[in-house]
């Protein structure tokens, strides 16, 4: 592990990018997405906060003939970090360079990207917060004034050559703002936020994304695709491309309601888009372990996977949709959960302990 890494090393985030419902690009999203990015800001669909502050940023700076302030991007995987600051250059009819946090080991990695820069380039630094801290020290400067101290030679005789920089635009992409140092987090001119995307804001990317598919869809079968998106365009369009094939082959490549539930059926989307691993944990859970409260071990055994996998792959998305709750004492299912396989809660004996309770811990 890079010794400087400000969070815990991703132990989910190889699995999540296996997953269809996993918000991490895999190699088939990467080369379809370039595709289907919006190309400007009008076509960015929801967002709409973020969106109308960026606008007034950018069209400021063009207003100046100035370069665009430091821009940071905070939000989930998938929530169009890399299509916005993509965006930002082609509103700012600039170019861009992409790369991120842990490709960037030394200071003298950054050197070299930043001392190549064009005037005006956007300069996409993903995954921001997990670049080493000698480069975040470089960074600093290189933000502010738009200069770097390469050091040459080592021990006493190292010396630092100062290197003036054009002016650029770094935008800085970070799945929590929060894991940012605060010298970091200050320099940058604009901070937005990304939230998930809401069902009817999904429905119009599926429309979109099949269009530029050539894929003919109807309005329910994008809600149903939409519904079972969890909240993430990169999710929905990785699930209309598994209909369309279900489509292609099983039927006459139209897509609405009936196919796209069927064929997400077979890849065990559920209606909610919980996949086998998040059912899998909540079986466990409520038919184990009465609703819990069970330990975090307890329930990762019995779901026969790491602790890892069940902490930071499937529970984060079933907490998020009030289906489990984690609490001191264990994880505990919700009414929801209940609700959402078609099960009974055990009644429960006044004052008595639950009968998860004999597993907590
Ligand atoms: N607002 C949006 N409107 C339409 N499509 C979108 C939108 N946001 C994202 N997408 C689509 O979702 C896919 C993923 O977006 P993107 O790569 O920008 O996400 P990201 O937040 O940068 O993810 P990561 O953090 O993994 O790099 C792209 O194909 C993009 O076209």
């Amino acid at each position: 592990m890079n010794p400087y890494e400000t969070e815990p090393a991703h132990h989910g985030a190889d699995e999540d990018g296996h997953r269809l419902v996993g918000s991490v690009a895999d190699g088939e999203d990467t080369a379809v997405e370039a595709a289907l990015r919006p190309k400007e800001l009008d076509e960015f669909i929801g967002q709409e906060k973020v969106r109308a502050q960026l606008d007034l940023v950018l069209k400021a700076a063009r207003a100046r003939g100035a370069t665009a302030d430091h821009v940071l991007l905070s939000g989930a995987p998938g929530l169009g970090k890399t299509t916005l600051s993509m965006i930002i250059a082609a509103e700012m009819e600039a170019p861009i360079r992409i790369t991120s946090g842990p490709a960037i080991q030394h200071a003298g990695d950054l050197a070299a990207i930043l001392s190549s820069l064009q005037e005006g380039e956007v300069l996409f630094l993903d995954e921001i917060h997990r670049m080493s801290r000698p480069a975040e020290e470089m960074l600093y400067m290189a933000m502010e004034d738009f200069r770097v101290d390469v050091i040459v030679g080592k021990g006493p005789g190292a010396t630092a050559i100062p290197l003036e920089l054009p002016p650029f635009t770094l935008v800085g992409a970070t799945t929590r703002a929060g894991l940012l140092p605060p010298p970091l987090r200050d320099r940058f001119g604009f901070t937005g936020h990304m939230e998930f995307y809401g069902p009817a804001e999904l429905e119009r990317v599926v429309h979109r994304s099949a269009r530029l598919l050539d894929v003919g869809i109807d309005t329910e079968g994008a809600a149903e695709i939409a519904g079972r998106s969890r909240g993430t365009p990169r999710i929905a369009n990785r699930l209309l491309r598994r209909v369309r094939d279900y489509a292609q082959v099983k039927a006459d490549g139209a897509v609405d309601r009936e196919i796209a539930a069927a064929a997400l059926a077979v890849y065990e989307v559920d209606d909610r888009g919980l996949d086998r691993l998040d059912r899998s944990v909540l079986e466990a859970l409520l038919k184990l372990f009465g609703g819990g409260p069970v330990g975090l071990s307890t329930l990762s055994v019995a779901v026969g996977e790491e602790r890892e996998t069940v902490e930071e792959v499937a529970e984060p998305f079933l907490v998020r949709e009030g289906l489990l709750a984690r609490t001191p004492r264990g994880r505990v299912a919700t009414p929801a959960a209940w609700a959402h396989l078609g099960l009974t809660p055990p009644r429960q004996v006044p004052g008595g302990p639950g009968q998860g309770d004999l597993f907590a811990g």
